[in-house]
């Protein structure tokens, strides 16, 4: 069993680098950590929420997911995490010095998960000291959580549960399973989806406020609000979907449940048929796009 301590940071590709991060600071909120006055590297753009270096790297290149990251708790832990997904039958590679440099982290390994999600396991992720320098007042606390698709959410839950110190806190049907690694109601999900992939990354707010504040303010820029404001049932935090450059889906969340009696939880499960299985508001589970010709360049892939 490898124990994951946290999540660490995604790592998603950008053809458009200058647009992506615009929009994640402009309008997400999040700190260019290598701005102009920053340490730079050609092609690469660290993001940051929180104490951690960054949580998502933008890499200049083809739209789409690269990686999604966990944190380990020591070099000791990854090399036995190393042989013990090996043992398992997965193909883990080393990262090298530059690409470790370049995650800041010390050490790190990658594989596939089951259904082609590439993961990886990394000790000493950078902090860094000083207060995070926001790129807008919305709230943002901390990085949430990650979710991955997969086309069997049941496989992905017993690969993640059985491999990793990983439980199920509640599930959607066979449409998603919502998973913790600490307290946290859930940092990673697993959503149903044809292919591997990201379905979305979530950032937690300070305040209920924020949800609504950054509602309108994304309103405002003409962001696709994918859904939302609403509530889910699962974690009981008020949520908000939006579309950001590169196909790249943001959530942002206000009073994720923790879970801190963990041998009384028991899993839910809800019904993916029933309307608000999602969204206990019954909002509209999508927002059609209705008039593209509003969303400005390079706002939406
Ligand atoms: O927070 C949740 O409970 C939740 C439920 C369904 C889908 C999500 O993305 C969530 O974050
Ligand atoms: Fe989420």
């Amino acid at each position: 069993m490898i124990e994951l301590v946290d999540i660490a940071y995604v790592r998603s590709g950008a053809a458009d680098l200058a647009g992506a991060v615009r929009f994640a600071t402009e309008v997400v909120g999040l700190e260019h950590v290598d701005g102009p006055a920053g340490d730079t590297e050609p092609g690469v753009a660290h993001l940051r929420a929180d104490g951690r270096h960054h949580c998502l790297a933008f890499v200049e290149g083809a739209s789409g997911v690269i990686a999604s990251a966990f944190t380990v708790a020591d070099p000791g832990a990854l090399a036995l995490a190393e042989t013990e997904l090996e043992t398992r039958g997965f193909t883990v590679r080393r990262g090298d010095a530059d690409e470790a440099r370049s995650r800041r982290v010390s050490e790190f390994v990658a594989f596939d998960d089951p259904f082609g999600n590439r993961i990886e396991l990394v000790v000493g992720q950078q902090t860094l000291a000083r207060p995070v320098r926001f790129g807008r007042g919305s709230g943002i606390t901390e990085f949430g959580h990650l979710c991955l698709d997969a086309p069997d959410v049941a496989e992905a839950h017993r690969f993640w549960s059985t491999t990793f110190n990983v439980r199920a806190s509640d599930w959607i049907g066979d449409a998603a399973c919502l998973m913790r690694i600490d307290e946290v109601h859930h940092k990673l999900a697993v959503f149903q989806g044809e292919r591997p992939g990201l379905c979305h990354v979530n950032f937690q707010v300070a305040e209920l406020d924020d949800v609504f504040r950054n509602w309108h303010h994304l309103q405002e820029h003409d962001v696709v609000i994918e859904m939302g404001p609403g509530r889910h049932p699962q974690s009981g935090a008020v949520f908000l979907y939006f579309l950001g450059p590169e196909g790249l889906t943001y959530e942002y969340s206000y009073g994720v449940r923790r879970i801190t009696d963990e041998a009384a939880w028991r899993p839910r499960y809800f019904d993916p048929a029933e309307r608000g299985s999602i969204d206990m508001w019954l909002g509209p589970t999508q927002k059609p796009v209705t008039q593209p010709q509003l969303i400005p360049e390079g706002i939406h892939p």
